[in-house]
């Protein structure tokens, strides 16, 4: 088993559904699955939101991160992304893992259990320390942002 190892406590209404898994030897994500009720699907009206159960609660370990991003296939097909891309799941957060999806299509999209809704990459993140100061180091490009260079 590779490290880092990301404990994962699967929840009742997840038992029955894949664990996560790498679909390819060198995929950076690996796909989060819908938990809601097989009875139940979640329909998402153009333009709305919903927030979907995985089932799952992970440990990452410190040092990393979980980031929730969007599917590829749902935005291209349907218009579907994660509203708040890339969501972050803390290595400290012990509750279920939920995905907020947002229709930006055209049509109302439904979400059926056992469905890849988004997935997760796990990377390295770093807790930075902060000192006030009074003056900043000059650099080549200052204040200039938002489209400053090459602007003849
Ligand atoms: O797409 C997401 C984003 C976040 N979370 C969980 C894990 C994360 O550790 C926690 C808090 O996320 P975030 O810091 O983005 O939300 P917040 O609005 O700042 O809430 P909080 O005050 O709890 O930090 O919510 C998810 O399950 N899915
Ligand atoms: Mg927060």
């Amino acid at each position: 088993m590779p490290d880092p190892r990301v404990e994962i406590l699967r929840l009742a209404h997840s038992h029955d559904l894949p664990l996560p898994a790498y679909q390819t030897a060198g995929a950076a994500g690996f796909d989060l699955i819908a938990a809601v009720p097989a009875d139940a699907p979640v329909e998402i009206p153009p333009g709305a939101r919903a927030m979907i159960p995985t089932g799952l609660v992970l440990a990452i370990p410190p040092g990393y991160e979980g980031q929730v991003r969007p599917r590829s296939g749902l935005a291209a097909r349907h218009g579907v992304t994660v509203l708040n891309s890339p969501g972050t799941v803390d290595s400290d957060y012990r509750g279920e893992v939920k995905v907020i999806l947002v229709n930006l299509g055209d049509a109302t999209f439904r979400v059926e259990r056992g469905e890849r809704i988004a997935q997760m990459v796990v990377a390295p993140v770093i807790q930075v320390g902060f000192a006030t100061v009074e003056t900043l180091g000059e650099t080549d490009r200052g204040a200039g942002g938002f489209g400053s260079t090459g602007r003849r």
